[in-house]
């Protein structure tokens, strides 16, 4: 996940390839509650890790059910059987509308019925989403329920300690027009109390979001509750209802999550050699809802092929085509569709969205907001949004090829791309969807990157997101930026180079160590590395020809030499000198060439080393030349080596790195210098974090990000 504040795409190009969705949340939440109402112990697999998921389990452990984790996604729910283990707890359960509404009612019965209290909480958004519709229906109920701060808002007190008669003779009326989350809750909880007679549910008011009750009434007939249903109006949980586990059960990857993907299938080119972008884990048998975003993905001209567990999206129609559309049954993957109708021929209007203004932001308005960010027209009502390309239909295909103005390469600020598209910095609001939708329009054909704002909220539901764009995503190397820090040894290039990259959620390039890991393996096979015998060409060769068939793996903090771990033996003195010599044989830095060149991935690379700005990369955007004083450097390596336990002699080393620096200056091939457009950086009198804040803020500098 990028815990980033921000996280800057490069401009995409083509997709293709195969990915496999996180569990639903939707599903993830409902089928954890069930498990810990139900008779009996529960196997989850396939569970969605994510906030919410989180929330609702922490919440159920609060209540003393015992969940444990069996597997990455998968974990075993020690049922409850309807039983309160718990009489008293404050749960807090984030902004998840999936735990807030179904816990509200579940522990409502159950407070009542059995005596008990308890206090749920949110984050400040989740004191603004309404409850009050669900409230009221518990307190028709003869629940005790209080809303703390705001009447119809959370935080609720729910129960009073004491045993109250709930009246059940009634039909519950329940209005269904604000979230259809609050007849949900009523369906997972009346069946804790429907030992002595029917119970009814009425809708006071048209049910918006369907499919979510579908969800739900497909989930309790796996838990052995089957509801009978007169339309939409009316539902009847019979007599003697009761939660039985079903043993196992498998989430499906989240339909919702299905729809950027899906959408990235429509925009994108394939990339070559691949057939589009391949999604397991959900197909057209899906029980959720948005499965239906299908459809409406094919209406804009998405080629879909959909088996029961697994779809297959390619590019159909292009540019996409403008629709005009009903959205109240796939309200969250509706959301797409409005990054969708920026890649149109015309004018698309979503319909029947108002459930979007009381979501985890007003997402009528973030849409609205972020569409004419990018240059879009766009016309928001009550419960639609309407949006037009920017300057009318997008013209022409985004295609592979270069860049006419490069990623890379600085626009102005607030500058207009080709095709009225503007670089945008995007907020996202806290709503993972938000951040999700909009890093579809990196592929924007005006080639412009797209700064996402707070790229973390995606861990609501979907924490590894961009990752996964990015596995199935390909642009022109060009177009990935890299920053290079050159510069002679101890000046603290790798610690800046490790900085600047987590900073900005690049990819890290220890060039050095490929050099380090050569000495090393060199070391190991017997082959010398003094200077005279690498003036040998035979002996040259044979070093090119070691580093050709290197055997390493980077895995996060550690290098692996064929299948040892070397991180520790990599950093000592020695291997530092042997690199210095083998780094001047030629053979051996065109050898190493490749594997450096593959480190450019998405979304950018800072590459740490003495010829990153002037040979590797000679194109970079950014090349800092990074150096101190030779007393400072000897001084700062000193530390380092003594703070590690390595004895170290100070003399000794200042003469070792003045000999480094002559050599790595000095040699024929790639030698140190700076590159002719390299800013340079003397930190002598630097620390750390102001050799960082200098570097991010030339970065900084050379983008055309508008600040908001
Ligand atoms: N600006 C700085 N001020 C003080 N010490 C620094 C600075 N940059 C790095 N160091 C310290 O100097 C040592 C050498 O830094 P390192 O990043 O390993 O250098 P290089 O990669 O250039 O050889 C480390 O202990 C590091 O913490
Ligand atoms: N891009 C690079 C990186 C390192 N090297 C060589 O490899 C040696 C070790 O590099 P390093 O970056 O790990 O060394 P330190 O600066 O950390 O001491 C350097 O002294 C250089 O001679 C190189 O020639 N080209």
């Amino acid at each position: 996940m990028y815990s980033i504040p921000s996280l800057d795409l490069p401009p995409l190009a083509t997709a293709g390839g195969r990915v496999r969705l996180p569990g639903s949340k939707s599903i993830s939440n409902r089928v954890l509650l069930l498990a810990a109402l139900s008779e009996g112990p529960t196997q989850v697999d396939d569970l969605l890790d994510s906030d919410d998921t989180r929330v609702m389990l922490d919440a159920l452990r609060a209540l003393g059910c015992q969940i444990d984790t069996t597997g990455p996604q998968s974990v075993r729910v020690q049922g409850m059987g309807g039983r309160l283990a718990v009489r008293e707890a404050a749960l807090f359960l984030g902004n998840a509308g999936t735990a807030m509404r179904p816990l509200t009612a579940a522990l409502a019965l159950m407070a009542t019925a059995q005596g008990a209290r308890f206090e749920l909480s949110g984050v400040p958004r989740m004191h603004e989403r309404p409850i009050g519709d669900l409230v009221d229906a518990l307190r028709q109920l003869g629940c005790p329920v209080q809303c703390l701060h705001n009447e119809g808002y959370p935080p609720l007190r729910i129960g009073d300690g004491q045993v109250h008669p709930l009246r059940l003779d009634a039909p519950i009326r329940v209005r269904g027009d604000v979230s259809s989350q609050f007849l949900t809750a009523l369906l997972l909880a009346l069946p804790l109390v429907a030992q002595h007679g029917d119970v009814v549910i009425e809708m006071a008011t048209e049910l918006i979001s369907k499919p979510y009750i579908e969800i739900t009434l497909n989930l309790l007939e796996r838990f052995g509750v089957r509801v009978q249903r007169d339309g939409w109006d009316r539902f009847t949980i019979a007599r003697g209802s009761r939660y039985t586990s079903p043993g196992r059960i498998a989430v499906e990857a989240d339909a919702s999550s299905a729809s950027y993907f899906i959408a990235l299938g429509a925009i994108a080119a394939p990339t070559p050699g691949t057939d589009g972008i391949a999604i397991d884990g959900i197909g057209l048998s899906s029980i959720q809802g948005d499965i239906r975003f299908v459809e409406a993905a094919r209406l804009m001209g998405a080629d879909i092929v959909g088996e029961d567990n697994a779809l297959r999206v390619r590019r159909g129609a292009w540019p996409l085509k403008a629709i005009d559309l009903d959205c109240n049954h796939i309200p969250d993957a509706a959301m797409t569709l409005a990054v969708m109708a920026l890649y149109a021929d015309g004018t698309t209007t979503l319909r029947n969205i108002a459930s979007w203004r009381v979501k985890e932001t007003d997402r009528i308005a973030a849409m609205a907001t972020e569409c004419r960010q990018l240059g879009a027209t766009v016309e928001e009502g009550a419960d639609f949004i309407r949006i037009t390309p920017p300057r009318g239909p997008a013209a022409g295909p985004p295609q592979g090829g270069t860049a006419p103005s490069g990623g890379s390469e600085p626009h102005e600020v607030g500058s207009v791309g080709a095709h009225g598209w503007r670089q945008a910095t995007i907020h996202t609001y806290d709503d993972h969807r938000v951040a999700m939708c909009f890093s579809l329009a990196a592929f924007n054909p005006a080639q412009l990157p797209v700064r996402i704002d707070d790229p973390k909220c995606v861990g609501k539901t979907f924490p590894d997101y961009f990752e996964t764009l990015f596995s199935v995503c390909r642009t022109p190397a060009e177009r990935i930026p890299v920053i290079c820090i050159d510069g002679p040894t101890a000046s603290g290039k790798g610690t800046l180079a490790a900085e600047v990259a987590s900073t900005l959620g690049y990819h890290l390039l220890d060039s050095g160590a490929l050099y380090r890991l050569v000495g090393l393996a060199a070391e190991r096979e017997g082959l010398s590395t003094t200077e005279a015998d690498l003036r040998d060409p035979a002996h040259a060769e044979r070093m090119g020809e070691l580093a050709a068939r290197l055997d390493v793996r980077f895995t996060p903090g550690k290098t692996w030499l064929e299948g040892e771990d070397v991180t520790e033996a990599l950093r000592a003195e020695a291997a530092g000198m042997a690199a210095s010599r083998v780094s001047a044989v030629p053979q051996v830095r065109a050898a190493l060439l490749d594997l450096q060149l593959n480190f450019r991935h998405l979304p950018g690379l800072v590459a740490d080393g003495r010829d990153m700005g002037t040979v590797i990369f000679p194109g970079a955007p950014l090349k800092v030349y990074l150096t101190a004083s030779a007393e400072q450097r000897a001084l700062r390596r000193h530390k380092q080596l003594i703070s590690k336990g390595i004895p170290a002699i100070l003399a000794d080393l200042l003469a070792d790195l003045q000999a480094r620096d002559a050599r790595d200056m000095n040699r024929t091939h790639a030698p140190l210098k700076p590159a002719e457009d390299a800013v340079l950086l003397d930190n002598s009198h630097l620390d750390i974090e102001q050799s960082v804040a200098r570097v991010l803020d030339w970065w900084h500098g050379k983008q055309a990000f508008p600040v908001r």
